[in-house]
C-alpha cells in the first residue's frame, strides 16, 4: 500500500462513500470538529454532543469565532501549524485535551480540524489528588514531628489540632536558649507547658524557678527577683537573701502572669533580659546570671501596649517564640481524653474505679469551661469525693457548671450547712466574674471588691488557683 493511501475496498466495503465516512466518525470517542476557512463550523460528530451536551444542529453552521475565538483550531487555521495540548473551553466552561491540524487544498488552507476530549473531571481529580495528597504529606510530618517529640510534650494531654501544633513549636523552641511567652486564658495549661519546655531543654537538669508577678505585692517583687544584701531595709534577713534571678542561674526563671507587673517593675526586667545582669536590692554589686526565660501571660499586651499599662520594647523582648494554647471550650475535642486523665487520677485516690454518668458528659460537653483544664480538674476532683459509687451523677458536681435546668429543687433536701452554701456561691461568684473579666485577676478583685490577698486566698481555698 502505498503512502497516504489508508483504504482498499472489499465484498463488503465495495467503495468509500460519505455515509459510511460519517458514520466511522461519529463512532470515535473523541469529538471532531471542522471549521472552514471563515471558521464555520461545517462538521461536528456525534460525540460533540454526547461529550458537550450541545445539540449539532446548534453548532453547523455557526462561526467559531464568535463562540470561542481563543480555540486551538482557529490558532492553527491562522498560523497554518498543527498545535497539541489542552485548553479550557470559556463557552462551556470544561477543560479538553486534543490537537488541531489545518486542511490544505494545494497550498490554499480552507479550513481546520479539530479533534479533543473532555477532561475537566480528570483534571478535577487530579487537583483533588494533589490536594490529598499535600494534606497527607503535612499530616504525615506532623506526625513523624509528634513521634519525636521529647517526652514532656508527650505527657501533655491534648490532640487538638492547634494544641498539637503549639507542643510541635515548643519542642523545636525548647533546643534553643530562646525567650518563649506562652499566651493564653488562666488554667489552660500554660504552667504544664513551660514545665515541658524546661524539662526538653538542655537546662532540664538545673533548676526551674517560678515567680507569679501577679500574687507578690509591688512593694516585694523586686527583692523577690533579684534578692537583697542584708540590712537593705528594715526586716531584712541577716546575710541578704537570693533573688528568684540568682536562683535560676543556668536553667529556666518562669515569670507567670508577666501583664500584671508594674511599669517600674517591667522597666527593670528589661534590663535583665538584655543584659543578664543586675543588682541586689541594697547592692552594688553587678550579678551576671545565665537563664533561659519562660514568660506567660493571659492579659491583652497589644492592648495593654496601647493603653501604656505594658512597655512595647519589653513586649517584643518577650515575643521571640509565642506559644498560644486555647481556651478548652475551644477544644472540646480534648475533653474526654482530659476527663479521663484526671478520672484515672481520682480514682487511684480514692481507690475503686470512677466514671462518669452520660448526663454529667453532656453537661461537660455544653458548658463553657472559663476556668479551663484547672477547672475541669477542680469539678472531677470535688465530684470524686462527694460521689460514694463508682459513677459521677449531676449531683455530685459543683453547683455552679450544673445549668440551670438540672439544679436540685431544694437546697432542705439536701445536708449542707450555711458555711458550705456561701462557700458555694462565693466559688460561683468568683469564677462568673472571672470569666466576665476575661480572665483578668485585677479587674477581678476590683469588681469584686476584695484585697488581692483576699482574693488569692480566696483562688487557693476553692481550688480555682492551685
Ligand atoms: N494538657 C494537660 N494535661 C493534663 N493536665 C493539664 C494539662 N494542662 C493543664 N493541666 C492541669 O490543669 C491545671 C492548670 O494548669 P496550669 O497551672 O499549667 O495552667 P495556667 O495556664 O498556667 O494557669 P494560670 O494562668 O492560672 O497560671 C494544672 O493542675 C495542670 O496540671
Amino acid at each position: 500500500m502505498s503512502a497516504g493511501i489508508h483504504a482498499v475496498t472489499t465484498i463488503d466495503f465495495p467503495r468509500w462513500d460519505q455515509a459510511l465516512l460519517f458514520k466511522i466518525l461519529d463512532n470515535i470517542h473523541d469529538v471532531v470538529l471542522v471549521i472552514d476557512s471563515h471558521t464555520t463550523i461545517v462538521y461536528v460528530n456525534e460525540a460533540y454532543a454526547r461529550i458537550l451536551g450541545v445539540p449539532v444542529e446548534k453548532v453547523l453552521g455557526r462561526r467559531l469565532d464568535k463562540i470561542e475565538p481563543d480555540s486551538a483550531a482557529i490558532k492553527a487555521l491562522h498560523s497554518g501549524k498543527s498545535i497539541k495540548g489542552s485548553e479550557h473551553l470559556k463557552s462551556l466552561g470544561i477543560d479538553v485535551i486534543g490537537s488541531a491540524f489545518p486542511l490544505y487544498k494545494g497550498k490554499q488552507i480552507i479550513g481546520c480540524i479539530s479533534t479533543f476530549k473532555n477532561v475537566t473531571e480528570e483534571l478535577e481529580l487530579n487537583r483533588e489528588l494533589q490536594q490529598t495528597k499535600g494534606v497527607a504529606d503535612y499530616l504525615k510530618e506532623q506526625l513523624d514531628q509528634w513521634e519525636q517529640l521529647p517526652l514532656s510534650f508527650k505527657e501533655y494531654v491534648g490532640q487538638n489540632r492547634n494544641v498539637k501544633e503549639t507542643l510541635i513549636l515548643a519542642a523545636k523552641v525548647a533546643r534553643t536558649d530562646s525567650t518563649v511567652l506562652i499566651r493564653g486564658e488562666s488554667g489552660v495549661g500554660k504552667e504544664v507547658l513551660a514545665k515541658a519546655v524546661h524539662n526538653a531543654s538542655r537546662r532540664k537538669n538545673k533548676p526551674l524557678i517560678k515567680v507569679n508577678c501577679a500574687a507578690i505585692p509591688e512593694s516585694l517583687i523586686e527583692s523577690e527577683l533579684f534578692g537583697y544584701e542584708e540590712g537593705a531595709y528594715t526586716g531584712a534577713k541577716k546575710g541578704g537573701k537570693l533573688g528568684k534571678f540568682e536562683l535560676a542561674h543556668s536553667g529556666t526563671i518562669f515569670l507567670d502572669e508577666i501583664g500584671d507587673m508594674s511599669l517600674t517593675m517591667q522597666a527593670k526586667l528589661l534590663r535583665v533580659l538584655q543584659e543578664r545582669e543586675f543588682e541586689r536590692v541594697g547592692g552594688s554589686a553587678t550579678i551576671k546570671v545565665d537563664i533561659r526565660v519562660i514568660a506567660a501571660t493571659n492579659r491583652d499586651l497589644e492592648t495593654m501596649i496601647d493603653e501604656k499599662t505594658f512597655r512595647k520594647d519589653l513586649y517584643y523582648r518577650l515575643n521571640i517564640v509565642p506559644l498560644n494554647l486555647n481556651p478548652l471550650r475551644e477544644r472540646k475535642d480534648d475533653l474526654i481524653a482530659l476527663t479521663q486523665t484526671f478520672l484515672d487520677q481520682f480514682s487511684r485516690e480514692v481507690g475503686h474505679e470512677l466514671s462518669l454518668s452520660p448526663q454529667v458528659l453532656r453537661i461537660f460537653q455544653n458548658y463553657n469551661w472559663p476556668g479551663n483544664i484547672r477547672e475541669l480538674q477542680n469539678v472531677l476532683e470535688h465530684a470524686s469525693i462527694v460521689c460514694n459509687g463508682s459513677t459521677i451523677e449531676i449531683h455530685h458536681l459543683p453547683a455552679n457548671i450544673i445549668p440551670m435546668n438540672n439544679q436540685p429543687p431544694d437546697l432542705k433536701d439536701k445536708t449542707y450547712n450555711l458555711k458550705e452554701i456561701v462557700a458555694r456561691v462565693e466559688k460561683e461568684l468568683i469564677v462568673s466574674a472571672l470569666a466576665n473579666n476575661n480572665n483578668n485577676r485585677t479587674k477581678t478583685m476590683e469588681v469584686l471588691g476584695i484585697s488581692r490577698r483576699a482574693f488569692y486566698d480566696k483562688l487557693r481555698r476553692y481550688g480555682i488557683e492551685e
